[in-house]
């Protein structure tokens, strides 16, 4: 039997066990919330839709009772408040940190064996402090930011290609922030064919900008951050690793020299499998790529440092 477990059944949350369950990604998706009688009325929701939908995963959902999240494979922590228009994900550290910590510490108290995957913002830092805060094994805290940007810069690609965007090959790394994220434009393809053959450098400098905000461009138009490819990224996430497919996905994970970077979670591409990450692979960037993520890796350990400051680590 495999089983999942969501903290927080807001936007993001909800989204991930619903597509957990239309995917039957998991037999039980337990969702996780501190507002009394949220995640039980979210779960039932999403259970009178199995006749409609068609399948079998069971939802259950229960107010901040950890008890019932005994035994998980896999914990997505989405639990915290999202960004206004306007804000920056790092504006988010104060309160977020005390509340990811906590939720960390809760589940892994039921489920030691856990995969963890974070969600909540700024999520480089947040899967660093969930690092350090619980010393688990690196390869079972993974920051879920890159499914999500690489999946943003496919759809803009195939949008200036006017292509199906599963034909659309492209990756993103670095931080999971506005002025961080490095959309690897040279190594996009479409079919296999560089995307450079099709686009001038013009187009391609504004897909990647395009990219780099695709969040913030969400929120204005929101009012609060986007919620679909969020969920649905972590829930991609999840499911390579219950699954075992061995996955290339960019995640942000604990770096150890890879990638010229230590003392880290920024987001590179690695193999998803059932023990979590399990290998990063070396896409041998070039003197710019390199410079980019050299520039990224140093703006989040500036945000790593406010956790000291704070007194979350
Ligand atoms: N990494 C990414 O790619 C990505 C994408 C989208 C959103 N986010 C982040 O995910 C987080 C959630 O976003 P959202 O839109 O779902 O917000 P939301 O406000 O809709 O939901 C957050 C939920 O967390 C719950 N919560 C708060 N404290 C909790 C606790 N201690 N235990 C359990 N539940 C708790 C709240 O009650 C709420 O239901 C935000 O920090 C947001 O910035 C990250
Ligand atoms: O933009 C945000 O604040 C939420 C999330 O990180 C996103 O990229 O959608």
């Amino acid at each position: 039997m495999s089983k999942v477990t969501v903290v927080g059944a807001g936007n993001v949350g909800a989204t991930c066990a619903n597509v957990l369950a239309f995917k039957e990604v998991a037999d039980e998706i337990v969702l996780l919330d501190i507002k009394q009688g949220v995640s039980e009325g979210k779960a039932l929701d999403m259970m009178q839709t199995a006749t409609l939908l068609g399948f079998d995963s069971k939802v259950i959902g229960v107010t901040n009772d950890y008890a019932k999240t005994e035994g998980s494979d896999v914990v997505v922590i989405t639990s915290g408040i999202p960004r206004k228009p306007g804000m920056t994900r790092e504006e988010l550290i104060g309160v977020n940190a005390g509340i990811v910590k906590s939720v960390a510490e809760n589940v892994l108290a039921h489920s030691p064996n856990a995969v963890i995957i974070c969600v909540s913002n700024p999520m480089d830092t947040m899967t660093y402090l969930i690092k350090k805060a619980t010393n688990l094994p690196k390869n079972r805290i993974i920051g879920m930011g890159g499914a999500l940007d690489s999946s943003r810069f496919k759809c803009y690609l195939s949008q200036a290609l006017n292509a199906n965007p599963n034909e659309v090959e492209g990756v993103v790394i670095g931080g999971h922030g506005d002025t961080t994220m490095i959309p690897l434009t040279r190594l996009a393809t479409y079919k296999g064919v560089p995307v450079s053959q099709f686009l001038d450098a013009d187009t391609l400098a504004k897909v990647a900008a395009d990219t780099m905000v695709g969040g913030a461009t969400l929120t204005g138009l929101l009012g609060t951050s986007a919620w679909y490819a969020p969920g649905a990224a972590a829930a991609f996430v999840v499911e390579s690793i219950i699954h075992d497919q061995k996955k290339l996905v960019p995640c942000s994970v604990y770096l150890e020299g890879e990638y010229g970077e230590s003392d880290i979670c920024i987001g590179v591409p690695v193999i998803l499998g059932r023990n979590g990450w399990e290998k990063v692979v070396d896409f041998k960037l070039n003197a710019e790529e390199k410079a980019a993520f050299e520039k990224s890796a140093a703006a989040v350990h500036k945000t790593n440092s406010v956790l000291k400051e704070i007194n979350a680590l």
